[in-house]
This record gives C-alpha cells, structure tokens and sequence, in this order.
C-alpha cells in the first residue's frame, strides 16, 4: 500500500508552488515515503483521483489549495475512506480558519505525513449530488462569488470592489424551510448553509456550529447593514460577537423551497440555480488528519 498521494492544484489563489512542491518531495524522499504526485487540471480530477485512489490504496491524501480543491474531491475521499490532510493555498481560505490549520504549509505537511491521529467530519449531502464541507450559500454571497468568478482580475481588491457592489444591491428573498423538527417561512438576504463555525471572511456568521455533531444551521440573513458588516469583520478575533439580523435554524434534514430561482454556492463555488434542495448529514463521513 502506499503511503501518501499528493494532490496539488498549481493555479489555487494565484500562488506559485513550485517552492513547496521541492519542499514536499525532499521531506517525503527523507522520510522514504512512498508518494505519487498528482496535478489538477481543471478537467475530471475528480475522476482522475478516484482512479489513482484505486490504483495505489494510498493510506492517506494531502490536498494542497483553496477551498473549491477539497471540495471538488469529497466524493473519492469519503468513498475510499483515506485520511485526509488539506494545506490552505487558495485565495480566501475560509476552511483553514475554521480547521484551525494556521501552521506554517511546511509545518503542516510534516504534520499531515507524521501523525496517525484523524477527527471524522461531518460532510452535508445537497440533493445527493453536491457534497459541502464547509459552508454555502443562496443569496448576496452567492452573487459575489459568481461575479467574481468571472472577472479575469484576481485578489483581494477586485473581491473587495465586487463585494461592495453586492451589498449595495441587496434585495431580500422569500423561502421556506422545513427541517426535521419545523417549518419556517422566512425572508432574507441570504440564506447561509454552514457546517461549521466561520464565515469565508472571518466573519462568526454562526457560533453554533460543530464539524461533527450530525447536524447543520441554517443562517437567515435577514438585512445587513454596513457598521453590521464592519463590526463583524473587526470581531474577526473576538469569537463571542454575533451579527444582529441573523437567525439560526439548526438540522438534521431540510427542504429548502424557493419563490424563485437562485444560485447556490457550496465551499467558494458556484454550483448552479435551485428553486427546491434537500440537505441531509453525513455523519462523520471524512477523515482528517488531525
Ligand atoms: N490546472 C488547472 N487549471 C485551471 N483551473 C484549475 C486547475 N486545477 C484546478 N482548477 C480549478 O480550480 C478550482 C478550485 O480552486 P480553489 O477554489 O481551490 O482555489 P482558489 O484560489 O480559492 O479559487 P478562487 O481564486 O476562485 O477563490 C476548481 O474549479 C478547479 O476546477
């Protein structure tokens, strides 16, 4: 069996990571680890992991880039059952705040090929065809990062200019929510989906949240107003602050009904338009590394 399969996405957040590429294959030479490296292409990775995850039994997969990298690849990684590790190189890297990976990349690849310690994390199942690990959306944010999508220019300052005309436009939607417990009819700006506890930018969006209780929030967005946004990004370090305007709405199993159809936006990507979902958990389906 071998021990580790290397993915590495060579475009995630503009990072040039040929330094930690030399890096990784001298650690794991050193260590006679034996590895196989794998680049995305952009085009059925997915499928090409779940292939070399057959081909080579690796024990565990090291996932390097954004956040849309891991999630691309849920499927193969719960199918197969390996131990996952994942080193943050994407532009917002809202995952690796809420995994609490704030090591240094090297320190956590010397992390992820050493230790034997794994947590299992839940993973929600949309419509049984869309995994999300982390965090979506329907609403402002999903808006934003389709326009930002789009634009050939990069960075924090062409997110920043986009973000500012999303939520200058924001018009409210109506929807239903019907979990295993309730129903709710509820309007809002955006409707959150979150497995965890943090927002993309840092923003404590829901306090509640565990990676592996079995369950889901919803987070209902009802208005945000600007010193709302801005107090939140300045309580990026004080975990006690919460928005006001947000309801949190916590499941096992939900139907989402919408008047009309919008995107939905699942771990930084934008999945398509819904005008009816379903999400339920799977209880601790993915292994990481811990
Ligand atoms: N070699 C490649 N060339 C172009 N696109 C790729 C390549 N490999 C992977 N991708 C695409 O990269 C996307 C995932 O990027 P990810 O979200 O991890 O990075 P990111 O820097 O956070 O992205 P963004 O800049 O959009 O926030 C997927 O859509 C995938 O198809």
């Amino acid at each position: 069996m071998m021990e580790i399969l290397l993915v590495i996405n060579p475009v995630s957040g503009d990072i040039n990571k040929s330094d930690f590429l030399d890096f990784a294959k001298r650690a794991m030479s050193k260590s006679k680890i034996d590895y196989h490296l794998y680049k995305t292409t952009g085009d059925k990775d997915c499928e090409e992991l779940d292939q070399l995850i057959d081909i080579y039994s690796p024990e565990k997969v090291i996932i390097a880039g954004g956040d849309g990298t891991l999630n691309m690849f849920l499927k193969p990684l719960i199918k197969h059952n390996v131990k996952v590790g994942f080193i943050p190189m994407g532009s917002a890297n809202g995952m690796a705040v809420e995994l609490d990976l704030t090591d240094s990349i090297e320190d956590l690849l010397i992390k992820f090929i050493t230790s034997k310690k794994t947590k299992s994390l839940d993973v929600l199942s949309i419509n049984d065809s869309h995994l999300l690990l982390h965090l979506g959306d329907i609403g402002a944010n999903a808006n934003l990062v389709a326009n930002y999508d789009k634009d050939e220019s990069r960075g924090m300052f062409t997110y920043a200019r986009h973000f500012w005309s999303e939520f200058k436009n924001l018009k409210s939607f109506e929807f239903d929510i019907k979990t295993d417990q309730k129903e709710y009819e509820r309007k809002g700006v955006m409707l959150a989906i979150c497995n965890g506890k943090k927002f993309g930018t840092g923003i404590p969006l829901n306090s509640v949240g565990k990676m592996d209780d079995g369950l889901f929030e919803f987070v209902v967005v009802k208005a945000i107003d600007f010193s709302d946004l801005l107090k939140g990004a300045l309580s990026k370090f004080d975990d006690e602050y919460e928005i006001e305007n947000l309801e949190t709405i916590q499941a096992k199993t939900a139907t989402v009904k919408l008047k009309q159809p919008k995107l939905l936006q699942i771990d930084g990507e934008v999945v398509e338009e819904f005008t009816e979902f379903h999400i339920k958990v799977l209880s601790k389906a993915l292994r990481f590394i811990q």
